[in-house]
């Protein structure tokens, strides 16, 4: 059987990154990008910040898996960390290249899914500015236009989306 690896999307303020670092507290393995860029605050969660020489390194040995250029930032994961984690968040453009290039994993994708207006509520109160909010609308409509995933989980409550995620990787992991 191939390694699964679950692969948490969803559209800005949907709650994706507050699930995984639940996910983590409960022993499951959360992949960390890496980012040239500078973290935000300190410990900032959700990357692994290195420098651009760093990068290059990483990029000689063949050892990147997925990449993407952010406003000058390089994105990336390493082939290393898919064998070693259990989630991964990324988005759909993303998955397409891992998939090309990974053939001897399982990626299985769970969406999280949350109304428009419930996602705008959430990112105002994370105290995200309204020119960002309308930025990220439109982005994610358009990076997630007919996208097809494995499974949708609807996260209004909270623990309630952790249970069905865990009830998924639980019963994946389970199938022969
Ligand atoms: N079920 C929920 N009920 C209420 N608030 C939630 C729920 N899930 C997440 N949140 C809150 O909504 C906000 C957005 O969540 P989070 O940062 O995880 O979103 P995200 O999908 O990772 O967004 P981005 O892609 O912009 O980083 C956070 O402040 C988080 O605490």
């Amino acid at each position: 059987m191939k390694k699964k690896l679950y692969i948490l999307m969803a559209y800005s303020g949907a709650g994706k990154t507050e699930i995984a670092k639940h996910l983590e507290t409960k022993g499951y393995n959360v992949l960390q990008s890496y980012t040239t860029r500078q973290p935000r605050y300190e410990n900032e969660y959700g990357h692994m910040f290195c420098t651009a020489e760093e990068y290059e390194e990483f990029k000689s040995k063949g050892e990147i898996a997925a990449y993407s250029l952010i406003e000058g930032n390089h994105y990336f994961s390493t082939k290393n960390q898919l064998y070693n984690t259990d989630i991964y968040v990324c988005d759909p453009d993303g998955i397409v290249d891992l998939k090309q290039k990974t053939k001897d994993i399982e990626f299985i994708t769970i969406y999280i899914k949350v109304d428009k207006s419930t996602r705008i509520k959430r990112m105002q109160k994370r105290g995200d500015s309204v020119d960002k909010i309308l930025s990220r609308i439109t982005q994610d409509g358009i990076k997630f236009r007919d996208k097809k995933f494995d499974y949708k989980v609807v996260n209004y409550d909270f623990d309630k989306a952790v249970k069905i995620i865990e009830f998924i990787i639980k019963t994946e992991n389970e199938e022969v």
